[in-house]
């Protein structure tokens, strides 16, 4: 494609020829490729403009910066803005992938994933392939692409929209965090569905205020009907949240679908007599007078409200009711989400979940706690380089309803691991708890719950979920809460049958 058919976009500068031709686009130097076109990204840890040379070395023929440079011998473009002009630049360059699809984007302090993940199953139960991009991975026509964030840059987005649209994939379900809307990744997105979950404390580093925050989220919801697809917009909304009950009175080019769990909030998608046991969530879904039963594996209120979402969201693409009602009830769970690992014959629970903020290990502790377990025994820590204000709370919570609790480390990254615990520990003695061990090690955490643990205990370790990763510093290493949590039954488990021979007293049982 040549520059001269792109430009020009908004207000930029040009200054070089039109007639010059991108074989393609990136954002990082190091896989820019001849011909390609390269915005130099002001960062949060560095900016794109030091390695402005190092992509002309490896073939650039056009530079995006927000400065001209006179030194610069290649083509160049300059603008106030780079991020917006990048999502402007890469939906013409990629010629408009997003009017193909139809696309629900997810947002919400907790539930995107399980809602991404739901969405996909049902509409694979109706045999409909939808592509997703989250924070556990991207995929789309059998390809499975590691995520780097949750959201991904535009420059990405619109790459793998084009993918999908030319792979014959129609559906996209997307999360969008609060990081993408304010940072310009998901600029000119037209999206069809918007999804809020709810809106609690998370990223107060990032937004400084909770105004900030759910004005940031609002934003998916104003952007509904600006594109050039003039189809009905939905915008999906959970009325059990004050802010959410904000965002349904909003005027908005959408139409509204509310759902709740709560007998006082009345809905368009609304749940009844709910029912949790340890295999799973039954409820009686009501929509348009009519009435469907749901089976679902997940656990949880937290994941009645997120099936509700999903059915909704179906529902809005044009599916019936009683269809997706039954494609839900189908429908898988997602990785490390209240996940159990095998303990084997052991006796106890042991179950791995991506609660890192104070409402959603409030949630997950309510769901475990409802199943009447002997004692929970609950590990967690907080990320480093993150909201400090989310760490209290979350040790008040953890311990206040936990029967023990193990404070530990998740991804403390440049942060000293005993500083941030030092931040948890404040809301613990606040609560004046003392039902807590602090072990700095995660994986010696786990091993101390996992040996604590007796007959009828769960044992919750929250935080990572699906990751498989430890960020000590700005060094990564493999650490899996599943894999640790298994080598230390197996341990166990071998005792207590070594035990059992020699006729001693089997510990703990
Ligand atoms: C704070 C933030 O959003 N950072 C994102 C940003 O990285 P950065 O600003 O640190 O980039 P940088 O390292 O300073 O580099 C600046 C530019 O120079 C370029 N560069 C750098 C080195 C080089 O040799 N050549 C080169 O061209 C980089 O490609 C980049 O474009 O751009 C990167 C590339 O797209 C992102 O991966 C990175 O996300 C980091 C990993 C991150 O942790 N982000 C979090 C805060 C985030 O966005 N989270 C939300 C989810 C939150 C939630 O809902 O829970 C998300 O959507 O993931
Ligand atoms: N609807 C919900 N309301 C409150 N808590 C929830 C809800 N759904 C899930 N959770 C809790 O939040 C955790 C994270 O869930 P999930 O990964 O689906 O959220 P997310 O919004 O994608 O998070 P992230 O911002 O990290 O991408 C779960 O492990 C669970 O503990
Ligand atoms: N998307 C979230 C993930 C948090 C997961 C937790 N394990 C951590 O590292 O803090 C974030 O980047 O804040
Ligand atoms: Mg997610």
């Amino acid at each position: 494609m040549k520059l001269k058919d792109i430009l020009p976009l908004n207000n930029e500068k040009f200054y070089g020829d039109g007639e010059t031709e991108i074989s393609g686009v990136s954002y990082d130097s190091r896989k820019v490729k001849k011909g390609f076109l390269f915005f130099a990204l002001p960062g949060h840890q560095t900016d794109g403009k030091k390695y402005i040379r190092d992509a002309i070395a490896n073939g650039a023929v056009v530079i995006v910066s927000d400065a001209y440079d006179k030194d610069i011998k290649v083509a160049q473009i300059e603008s106030g803005d780079v991020f917006g002009f990048m999502s402007l630049f890469c939906a013409k360059f990629f010629n408009y992938p997003d009017r193909e699809l139809t696309i629900l984007g997810i947002t919400g302090t907790n539930g995107k994933t399980t809602v991404t993940y739901m969405i996909e199953s049902i509409l694979a139960n109706l045999g409909v392939s939808c592509g997703v991009i989250g924070t556990v991975n991207y995929r789309y026509g059998g390809k499975v692409i590691e995520a780097s964030n949750t959201t991904p840059q535009s420059l990405d987005v619109y790459k793998m929209m084009r993918e999908m649209s030319d792979g014959g994939v129609k559906h996209l379900a997307m999360e969008v965090s609060s990081h993408a809307l304010s940072l310009g990744r998901v600029g000119g997105i037209d999206f069809d569905t918007a999804v809020f979950t709810n809106l609690t404390q998370d990223h107060l580093d990032f937004h400084k205020t909770m105004e900030n925050y759910f004005q940031a989220k609002a934003s998916l919801f104003k952007s509904l009907g600006v594109g050039k697809k003039n189809n009905t917009k939905f915008a999906i909304i959970n009325v059990d949240d004050d802010y959410g009950i904000r965002l349904s009175k909003m005027s908005l080019n959408a139409e509204i679908k509310s759902y709740s769990a709560a007998a006082e909030n009345k809905s368009d998608f609304h749940a009844e007599n709910i029912f949790i046991s340890a295999s799973g969530s039954k409820f009686d879904a009501l929509y348009n007078g009519q009435t469907q039963n749901i089976s679902i594996k997940h656990i949880g209120l937290h994941n009645v409200h997120n099936a509700l979402a999903s059915l909704a969201a179906v529902v809005c693409l044009g599916y019936s009711f009683d269809k997706t009602a039954a494609a839900l009830s189908a429908s898988t769970q997602a990785p490390g989400r209240l996940e159990r690992v095998d303990t084997k014959n052991l006796g106890f629970e042991v179950a791995v979940d991506y609660a890192h903020t104070e409402d959603a290990l409030k949630n997950v502790l309510a769901a475990i706690k409802n199943l009447n377990p002997q004692r929970i025994i609950t590990v967690f820590g907080a990320g480093g380089d993150r909201d400090r204000t989310k760490r209290p709370l979350m040790g008040k919570t953890a311990t206040e309803m936990s029967d023990f609790v193990f404070v530990t480390s998740d991804n403390p990254r440049t942060e000293d691991p005993e500083k941030i615990i030092l931040d948890i520990e404040v809301g613990i003695k606040k609560a004046g708890k003392k039902n807590y061990k602090v072990v700095v090690d995660r994986e010696q955490a786990i091993k101390e719950a996992v040996v604590m643990a007796e007959k009828g205990d769960v044992v919750l370790i929250a935080g990572k979920g699906h990751e498989t990763y430890q960020i000590i510093g700005t060094q990564k290493t493999h650490f899996n809460d599943a894999e640790i949590a298994l080598k230390y039954i197996i341990v166990k488990e071998k005792q207590r049958l070594q035990a059992r021979q020699l006729g001693q007293k089997e510990f703990g049982f």
